[in-house]
């Protein structure tokens, strides 16, 4: 037999066709049901971009109010949720209640086995999410429970919820554009982990659990977070270009570079890092920016990798105030909405996911004293016919 042609990760593997987003490396672009990523950014809020995602359009002024005032009815943390979330040590890592959270959100949901209403389903999660996220940034503080504001947008809301206070117009609008950035990145590892699920006919729930466990991992969501560690590790711009001599000496990942799609920078940078810049500006903590732009250079310098979204993304959210461990929980509230438009479209149009492995382990061999001869062989006795 021919030596199998392995794709180790599978790398450069088209694993099925979306309509949902289109990633183009070439022209650095990416494009949300056919609109350019940035023009959202600039132009809309976070519920009109979820409403695309799922609605193939942008929603008109009459379905945009419907739809937001759809979600206000949902924002708040339901009861069992919030005796669960308590239930948990307030060391847990947020990703790991994020997670349970919404677990419980499917248990309780007599129709969770009932596809289809799939999109009633992402509805609620997009909705309730902001309350286990914002929740979960106070319960880690020993804080209380912040109830939702319904003279409040969606993002402006989800900073209520997790601050007590109402945020400035240019926090409210980098966090929204935070939130339509990360909304949806096509065939990504936690993507494909949802799709792998949805394949198999599990619930939506099922799917966007294992999506979270995906998206923990510092190699994809969980980076936003470990560019802190990072910053934390340089201290300040003078010492950037050292460390990253020493990290890349030492083999390491810098964590908030490259990305297996875009070779030659991520579409989404230029408007994030804008944000980022205004929430300097705003905060007056210039050394955020100093140490993004010198480590930037210090890579340059060495190597032609690029920042991904998480490397202005995980500052920004600094400067906002969320503890680091959040920072992963607010990609799952943003992300949901392009994990459900995946689980509908796998859905629509399923097969198993279910590649093969070439088997590299030892040859054939038995259990001493075993007598193979002995073991149940197969004897079917059906008869086959032409
Ligand atoms: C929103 C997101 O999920 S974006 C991704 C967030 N993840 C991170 O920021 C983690 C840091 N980055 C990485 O680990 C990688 O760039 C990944 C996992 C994102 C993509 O990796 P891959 O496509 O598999 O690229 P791969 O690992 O093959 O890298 C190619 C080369 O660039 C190097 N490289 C890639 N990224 C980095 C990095 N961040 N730091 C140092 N070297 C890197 C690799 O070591 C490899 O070098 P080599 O050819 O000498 O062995
Ligand atoms: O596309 C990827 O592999 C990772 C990414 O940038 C995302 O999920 O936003």
């Amino acid at each position: 037999m021919a030596e199998p042609d392995i794709k180790k990760g599978l790398a450069g593997v088209y694993a099925d066709t979306t309509e949902v987003s289109k990633v183009n490396p070439d022209t650095n672009s990416l494009l949300y049901r056919g609109y350019p990523v940035q023009e959202l950014a600039a132009t809309q809020p976070f519920e009109a971009v979820a409403y695309l995602l799922w609605h193939g359009d942008l929603p008109d002024e009459a379905q945009l109010a419907e739809f937001r005032a759809a979600e206000r009815e949902l924002r708040a943390l339901p009861d069992n949720v919030k005796t669960v979330m308590d239930a948990l040590p307030e060391t847990a890592h947020p990703m790991d209640v994020v997670r349970t959270a919404v677990s419980i959100v499917g248990a309780s949901d007599p129709g969770a086995e009932d596809a289809s209403d799939d999109l009633d389903k992402a509805f609620r999660l997009f909705a309730v999410l902001p309350a286990i996220v914002s929740y979960e940034q106070r319960r880690r503080n020993g804080q209380p429970l912040v109830e939702p504001r319904d003279d409040l947008d969606y993002a402006a809301n989800f900073l209520w919820m997790s601050f007590g206070e109402e945020a400035d117009p240019l926090v409210v609008e980098a966090f929204n554009q935070s939130m339509i950035l990360y909304a949806e990145h096509s065939f990504n590892a936690s993507t494909f982990t949802a799709r792998v699920v949805t394949s198999t006919l599990a619930d939506l729930y099922s799917a966007v659990v294992a999506a979270i466990g995906a998206l923990k991992g510092h190699l994809h969501g969980g980076a936003n977070e470990a560019v802190m560690e990072v910053f934390g590790e340089v201290g300040s711009a003078e010492e950037a270009d050292a460390w990253m001599q020493t990290a890349l000496d030492e083999k390491r990942k810098i964590m908030g570079f490259g990305h297996r799609v875009y070779k030659n920078g991520d579409s989404r940078v230029p408007t994030m890092r804008a944000a980022l810049e205004r929430l300097v500006e705003h905060y007056d903590r210039p050394d955020m920016l100093e140490i993004y732009h010198a480590l930037e250079q210090a890579m340059a310098d060495r190597k032609p990798i690029k920042p991904n979204l998480d490397f202005p993304s995980g500052p920004a959210y600094a400067l906002i105030g969320f503890d680091v461990p959040i920072f992963t929980p607010l990609f799952v509230a943003a992300r949901v909405t392009g994990w459900t438009a995946h689980i509908i479209e796998q859905r629509a149009n399923n097969a198993l996911i279910r590649p093969l492995s070439a088997y590299s382990g030892p040859d054939e061999r038995h259990v001493d004293g075993v007598d193979a001869s002995a073991l149940p062989q197969d004897t079917s006795t059906i008869e086959e016919t032409e």
